[in-house]
């Protein structure tokens, strides 16, 4: 009996040393913590101590960018997460987190420090501190964003105060990043105009394809035939994303799109065209961003090289050829270019402004399916199928032709099957082989 009296105060008593021991060296590494970041914070000293602080975790620069953006929009200057101190997260009011994660969902390089003294941080009392936090990742890791959300509990168990539940961004998703956008406040980068809509089918039956031109709000770099994924809103309410290929250049300050108000089966109009061709008004916002096309990579070779490109493109597939085709013409190449363009009733206006503007190196053949002398393109392709042949052998040594094929999916196989009876069998292997053969069927 007299030994559970004992027992439990002398346990009672080692506990109390533990946590004396435990609370002692918490505060000390947040000392050295302190004393180490000071020493390490931008400026020489603790000049990340500002009100409103802009943070980030970033192993190859999304974070950071997106940190430089947030701080652009305040008026101050992103930190690395390494460089902030409990003492200056103490003393700010407003904190910003941009937090990627590497590893096994642990910390970027440039927050290693921090993420050690993870720990010791739940001992701060931050309940003065209000906080966005931005976790970016990928779903294909097991401890998706990870590190965000270590980082993000940690701050609710020293009472700060989230503004917003945790933005989690899976790969960079533009619909992801809506959401942040949308809490951080609307004028934002990704944020573009649209500038202009042209109908490119007019006084003709059937879904009409329109012109769009979309200027951003701060400039954008991108590369020929990069891809554009606009952000939209489901009617319930559910972010989705549509994509289109670029048309134009950076160099005209403004994404141009080709798109087709697309109807289902006696459905309803498809959620992105009905959007981009008819709800939004002019001047009104879209939400994008850029990203280079999968084929980026051959076509800049092909251009690099000054190499023959023959491109056949249907409808509104003329987009993902003209960017591509309009870089070969800025640049000072004298290769043969040919753009052959399947449409229905009429060309399209920038195919005519191309075939009065190029030039003698292109070649432009537009065939039209309806009207007063209708031709199918697999059709006009095996009536060209010499001249198609001639233009894609190699024929001279070095001459290495690029053939890029896009449009829909459908006109897409129909086309590839003429291809295949069109062209030299070795000609198509060999251009396949070396990654010079691109379609982009959708
Ligand atoms: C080597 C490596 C490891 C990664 N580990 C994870 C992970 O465990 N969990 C996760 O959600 N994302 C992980 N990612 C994905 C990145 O967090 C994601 O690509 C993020 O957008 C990168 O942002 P950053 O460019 O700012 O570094 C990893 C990426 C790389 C390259």
């Amino acid at each position: 009996m007299g030994g559970r009296g004992v027992i439990p105060a002398l346990t009672l008593s080692a506990f109390r040393i533990s946590l004396a021991v435990v609370l002692g060296l918490g505060w000390l590494a947040v000392l050295l913590w302190q004393r180490r970041a000071a020493a390490t914070a931008p400026g020489g000293g603790d000049t990340a101590s500002g009100d409103t602080l802009v943070l980030f975790a970033s192993q190859s620069g999304l974070a950071e960018r997106l940190a430089w953006d947030q701080a652009r929009r305040l008026g101050t200057t992103p930190h690395p997460l390494d460089s902030v101190t409990p003492q200056i997260l103490r003393r700010a009011s407003t904190a910003w987190f941009l937090l990627a994660s590497a590893g096994d969902g642990e910390a970027p390089d440039n927050a290693r420090a921090f993420a050690r003294r993870l720990g010791a941080l739940r001992q701060c009392d931050l309940t003065g501190l209000r906080y966005g936090l931005l976790a970016l990742g990928d779903r294909r890791y097991p401890a998706f964003c990870g590190f965000g959300r270590q980082v993000d509990a940690a701050l609710v168990a020293c009472g700060a105060h989230p503004l917003f539940p945790r933005v989690e961004v899976d790969r960079g998703a533009p619909a992801d990043l809506a959401q942040w956008h949308a809490r951080v406040g609307a004028d934002t980068p990704g944020q573009w105009r649209l500038t202009e809509r042209r109908l490119l089918t007019p006084r003709q039956a059937g879904d009409p394809a329109y012109h769009l031109r979309l200027r951003p709000d701060v400039p954008v770099e991108w590369t020929p035939g990069a891809i554009a994924d606009v952000a939209l809103l489901a009617p319930d309410g559910t972010p989705q994303q549509r994509s289109y290929s670029v048309a134009s250049l950076p160099q005209s300050g403004e994404v141009e799109l080709i798109l087709r108000r697309r109807h289902g089966p006696d459905g309803p109009p498809g959620l992105g065209s009905a959007w981009l061709t008819a709800g939004l008004a002019q001047g009104g916002r879209v939400q994008l961003s850029l990203r280079d096309s999968p084929h980026m990579d051959a076509l800049a070779i092909a251009d690099r090289d000054d190499q023959p490109l023959l491109m056949i493109a249907t409808g509104t597939g003329l987009a993902a050829v003209l960017g591509p085709l309009r870089a070969r013409l800025a640049g000072s190449g004298t290769a043969p270019l040919w753009l052959v363009h399947g449409e229905r009733h009429a060309a399209f206006a920038p195919l005519r402004d191309l075939a009065r503007t190029g030039p003698d190196r292109l070649r432009i053949d537009c065939v039209l399916s309806r009207g007063p002398r209708p031709q199918r393109l697999p059709d006009w392709i095996r009536d060209h199928a010499e001249a198609l042949s001639a233009f894609v052998a190699p024929g001279a040594p070095g001459r290495q032709p690029t053939l890029f094929v896009c449009g829909s999916r459908d006109p897409g196989r129909a086309i590839l099957a003429a291809l295949g009876t069109s062209l030299n069998a070795s000609d198509l292997h060999q251009m396949q082989q070396s990654g010079r053969f691109l379609t982009d069927f959708y």
